[in-house]
């Protein structure tokens, strides 16, 4: 099951959803709509190593706006931080940013119980596309989830997504064992 908006007013007053900044005229009627932080990020190297850590560039994105390419992996990451302590947090795209071409995640959809921090985008286009810092990105659904939470995201050594930043952050794959 999905929170409702009132659901959500409710989490927020109880503390078990932080979103900051809150504006009331973002809460849909199942969602949170969140917006685009301005900073962005490109990996260094054009081939990617999942084995390695592959570093990023960030840079900021100019008050005109930056036009995407396609071809490129752009991180990019949230103004909104978020916790998120008793419900799945999932971060989806909008309707009129899927309708510019623009995909926000590639295959990370999902946060985790306990997820406290900004979300990284994984952004890629259809043809090329002016973004701008501010704009809305992505909204934010709650399932309810069932049975007791044994370990929360942020207390697992191994929660690599879970030091607060306002930027994008690269693949943290090289921190897993295989
Ligand atoms: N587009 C996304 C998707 C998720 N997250 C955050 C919320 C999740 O709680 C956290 C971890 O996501 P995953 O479990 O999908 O990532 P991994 O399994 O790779 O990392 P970990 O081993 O830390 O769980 O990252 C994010 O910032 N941006």
């Amino acid at each position: 099951m999905i929170l409702s908006d009132k659901r959500i007013l409710e989490e927020i007053e109880k503390g078990t959803i932080i979103i900051e900044p809150f504006k009331a005229e973002c809460l849909g009627t199942n969602s949170y709509d969140v917006h685009l932080g301005k900073y962005l990020a490109t990996y260094k190297d054009r081939i990617l190593d999942a084995k390695a850590h592959n570093k990023i560039e960030h840079f900021e994105i100019p008050k005109d706006g930056y036009v995407l390419q396609p071809g490129t992996l752009y991180l990019g990451v949230t103004l909104e931080y978020t916790e998120t302590h008793a419900h799945v947090p999932f971060l989806e795209g909008k309707s009129s940013t899927g309708r510019l071409g623009i995909d926000i995640h590639a295959t990370a959809g999902k946060g985790d119980v306990g997820f406290c921090n900004t979300w990284t985008l994984e952004i890629s286009c259809a043809q090329p596309v002016r973004i701008y810092a501010g704009m809305p990105i992505g909204q934010l659904i709650y399932f309810i989830v069932e049975g007791e939470i044994e370990t929360m995201y942020n207390s697992k050594d191994n929660a690599k997504y879970s030091n607060k930043t306002t930027k994008p952050v690269e693949s943290m794959m090289w921190k897993n064992k295989f």
